[in-house]
């Protein structure tokens, strides 16, 4: 019998990309791909045209179809559901003082508490905040808000249906309670000068959201890390570092999380879980930023990076390119520290990027430890973790076991494996991977030692850099 096949779609920053796979198995059958436009402020029609190229004859026989998409970005709608304004992306900054001023206004711990996360310029909520402040009238036309992937599955269902999203998604708003599972009307209202538009209704990890015009079901969607983790099938102490855009790093937990300090946001997860998670806003771009500035290809990057030694010869860089997020430095610029005339090599700078790249996402693992996650391996994804460099530097840099999955686009799996979930209508998601069965880069003694003296020199340039403190802060 010709078992079903589903499609999930990864619809991030730089690109939607889409896998079709087999229902019962997991089987990738057909891969497309298409661009989206650069800047941190984008008009949705892009996303779907983006959708629309890069499904173009993939969805032959497919039965269900599940939406990843990048995680934050405010998609605001009016009375008729037309666009408001473009959509301010999770790397837009500029509420960096809306930020501020709410976090000041209710306070660090009363933010954790309610939603699990401090509102970092990231947040929907600090955008909103910003349009309310900045753009009075276009909020005052907002009839309802929505998320990116809530926004392209309204889209896929056609306008006359109901607005959906689940809660992974929903918990990176700032206005949703991942432990009690629903919205904080109040808290939006308290951002958006007393305005309260409509959201999408929170539906079940394996509920159907509906069907597309042509009756193919498509299932409840989630952020673009909550799909990682359903693709990934993560299990408690497997920890993600995922190098895209964005770097993220992030694992399961049965428990709600609540970091006052803000590096940990106290995410939902796409099974009815929890996924702790640190961002940067500095990864793979990194990478390409500094062989454009050497005037290399990436190969050529990784084998420069590969033949400089550990620490750089003393190079510490700081690859704040775009602001930063984790520490929370929106204004912030890349720094390098400690040339001299024997360092100054580009074998040494492309190691000190790579190394500066990967200590950010290593602040972050420390502080899931510090919120109680279990770290037993690294599993390494996205596209900075095909980098050679990457690969070799990162057992190093995070001194723990580190497994490279089979290079696939775990978003668009797991958005997926949720397809096939909700197809199936299982108590539980099929099972696709058996193990990841990879043997682990190990670190040795030695390797540990010398990613501790790296992680401490970045640690202190950023203290020098940015006048923040290196070690976190005792209760
Ligand atoms: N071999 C490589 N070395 C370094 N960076 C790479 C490599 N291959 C791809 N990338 C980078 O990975 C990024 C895309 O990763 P991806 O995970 O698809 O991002 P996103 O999901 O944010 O759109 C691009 O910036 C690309 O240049
Ligand atoms: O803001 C976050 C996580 O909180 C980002 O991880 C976005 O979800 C964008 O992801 P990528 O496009 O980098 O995959």
């Amino acid at each position: 019998m010709k078992s079903d096949l589903v499609a999930g779609i990864d619809s991030s920053t730089q690109s939607t990309k889409v896998v079709v796979c087999d229902a019962d198995t997991g089987e990738i059958v057909r891969t497309g791909r298409a661009s989206h436009p650069e800047g941190t402020e984008v008009a949705p029609a892009a996303w779907w045209d983006a959708f629309r190229e890069a499904t173009d004859g993939l969805l032959d026989g497919v039965g269900a179809i599940g939406i990843g998409g990048q995680q934050h970005g405010m998609v605001t709608l009016d009375e008729a559901g037309e666009v408001v304004r473009p959509a301010l992306l999770w790397n837009d900054t500029r509420s960096a003082k809306a930020a501020e001023d709410l976090g000041g206004e209710l306070g660090a711990e009363n933010w954790a508490k309610s939603v699990g996360s401090l509102p970092v310029a990231s947040f929907t909520v600090t955008k909103l905040r910003w349009m309310a402040e900045n753009e009075p009238e276009l909020a005052d036309r907002v009839a309802r808000v929505l998320l990116p992937h809530d926004w392209l599955t309204w889209r896929l269902l056609g306008q006359d249906a109901e607005p959906v999203t689940d809660r992974g998604d929903a918990s990176g708003t700032g206005y949703f309670s991942p432990s009690t599972g629903t919205y904080r009307q109040d808290l939006l209202a308290h951002a958006f000068g007393g305005r309260t538009p409509e959201l999408p209704k929170v539906i079940g990890p394996a509920e159907t959201a509906g069907h597309t015009p042509d009756g193919i079901l498509v299932s409840a969607g989630t952020g673009d890390n909550m799909a990682a983790a359903l693709g990934l099938e993560l299990v408690p102490g497997d920890v993600v570092v995922s190098l895209g855009t964005s770097g993220t790093v992030f694992g399961v937990s049965e428990t709600a999380s609540a970091d006052s300090s803000g590096i940990v946001a106290g995410f939902a997860d796409a099974t009815g879980r929890f996924l702790p998670l640190a961002c940067t806003l500095n990864a793979a771009r990194v990478l390409t930023a500094t062989s454009a500035m050497l005037g290399v290809e990436l190969a050529e990057f990784d084998k420069l990076a590969l033949a400089a030694a550990p620490g750089s010869g003393g190079l510490t860089f700081l690859p704040y390119l775009d602001g930063e997020r984790t520490p929370n430095l929106p204004d912030a610029k890349g720094t390098l520290f400690g040339l001299n005339r024997a360092n100054m090599t580009p074998e040494n700078l492309a190691r000190a990027a790579v190394e500066g790249m990967l200590c950010g996402l290593a602040a972050g693992l420390d502080a899931l430890v510090e919120q109680g996650l279990e770290v037993r391996r690294v599993l390494l994804i996205g596209g900075g973790a095909q980098s050679a460099a990457v690969r070799a530097v990162a057992p190093i840099v995070f001194g723990v076991p580190v497994v490279i999955p089979e290079v696939a686009e775990y978003v668009a799996v797991g958005a997926a494996r949720q397809a096939a979930w909700a197809l199936a209508s299982s108590t539980e998601p099929p099972r696709w991977q058996e193990d990841h069965g990879y043997t682990p880069l190990e670190p040795t003694e030695a390797d540990r030692a010398e990613g501790h003296r790296i992680q401490q020199r970045h640690l202190e340039a950023r203290e020098l850099g940015h006048g923040i403190s290196a070690k976190p802060k005792e209760d």
